[in-house]
């Protein structure tokens, strides 16, 4: 897309929100970049990369790491949020007032409001109200991947299709693809679901339970996932696309993965918190998991497998004993 005279507010520094940004950049849009700790965001202006979680990626010099959220958010022409979930509501209530009325709106966030299980969506609409258009970017996509211009394809997804295509051609490019869809639902519940099996995967494999568990696992999890994406109003196709069996397979089988490896971690006998701080990052699945099991509960959902790794992460059951348990289920026809 011709973007040389677009300007892009990127609200968020970590791993994703500085990837998203490069990527914009690369494909000639002007981007400030926004993260809440200003000595953070004075390393990234001064170092012109991001050292901690993408080192060695050089920034595009269109590309401004800028401190003040209010200086982030003049003069722009579209705002992409890439903070974790538990801080999603904050930045959108932060960003609110500055916003510029009419702009559109979209983020890149895994995950579910905390404490309530919103999904972010219904966070958006209530904060911001109905007046602009929102879009949710989600997909198969490692940020050191995206940032270091491997090939790589996500979704867009807005009930606007002309937001969702405006969106999707910013980001689009030669080595990224950007697929555009209307299931916001689908494309949410896909990428804050994937995360709880990645932590199963990584449990399965940290137990040598072997590849045939883990393909196992991905399938039945991936089963799980459409029962509760269907029953709470997504698409069956958005589930076996990029945001559903496409970032399943990517976060359970490789090692990249926060979600992946906090379950290796879990494994191995270690804490939440201790795999935590081993990590240094956000892993969205720990509290998805939770929220994902109410859901599943007041929806009457069957989801075995969100069941043990819920009560492996917060009722201190053993990993072993949970995948004991998935196995010791009656056996019953594959589908239905
Ligand atoms: N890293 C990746 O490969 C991908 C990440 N995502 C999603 O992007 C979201 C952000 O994750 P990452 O960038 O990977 O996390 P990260 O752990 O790399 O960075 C998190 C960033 O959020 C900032 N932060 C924490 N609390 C904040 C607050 N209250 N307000 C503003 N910023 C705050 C931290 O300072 C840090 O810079 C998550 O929902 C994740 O699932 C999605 C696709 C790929
Ligand atoms: O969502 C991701 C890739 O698509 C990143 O997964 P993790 O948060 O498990 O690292």
């Amino acid at each position: 897309m011709s973007g040389a005279s677009t300007v892009f507010a990127v609200i968020g520094a970590g791993s994703w929100g500085t990837a998203l940004a490069i990527l914009l950049a690369r494909n000639g849009v002007k981007v400030k970049l926004w993260g809440h700790l200003p000595e953070e965001m004075q390393a990234l202006a001064n170092d012109r990369e991001n050292r901690v979680f993408l080192p060695g990626i050089p920034f595009p010099e269109n590309l401004h790491p800028v401190a003040e959220l209010t200086e982030a958010l003049k003069g722009v022409d579209e705002v992409l949020v890439a903070v974790p979930s538990h801080a999603f509501a904050s930045a959108l209530k932060n960003i609110a007032s500055y916003l510029p009325s009419g702009i559109g709106l979209c983020w890149a966030t895994k995950g579910l409001e905390p404490e309530t299980g919103r999904l972010l969506h219904e966070v958006a609409e209530e904060i911001l109200g109905n007046t602009r258009p929102t879009a949710v970017i989600s997909g198969p996509s490692f940020a050191k991947e995206v940032a270091a211009g491997l090939p790589t394809a996500v979704t867009v997804a807005s009930e606007s299709e002309v937001y969702a295509e405006r969106i999707a051609s910013y980001l689009h490019s030669d080595c990224f693809r950007a697929y555009t869809t209307n299931d916001v639902i689908g494309l949410e519940i896909g990428g804050a679901a994937k995360n709880v099996m990645a932590i199963g995967a990584g449990i399965s494999d940290g137990l040598h339970f072997g590849a045939n568990a883990r393909a196992a696992l991905i399938t039945r999890g991936l089963n799980e996932i459409m029962r509760l994406g269907l029953a709470m109003g997504g698409k069956m196709e958005t589930f076996i696309g990029l945001g559903g069996m496409g970032d399943l397979v990517l976060t359970c089988t490789d090692d990249q993965s926060r979600n992946r490896r906090m379950g290796l971690a879990l494994a191995r006998g270690a804490t939440i918190k201790q795999a935590k701080q081993e990590i240094g990052q956000e892993v969205e699945g720990v509290m998805a998991t939770r929220e994902i099991c109410s859901k599943a509960h007041a929806l009457g959902v069957e989801m075995p497998i969100t069941e043990q790794i819920q009560r492996v992460l917060y009722q201190g059951l053993d990993p072993k004993s949970a995948v004991q348990a998935l196995l010791e289920r009656d056996k019953k026809p594959e589908i239905g």
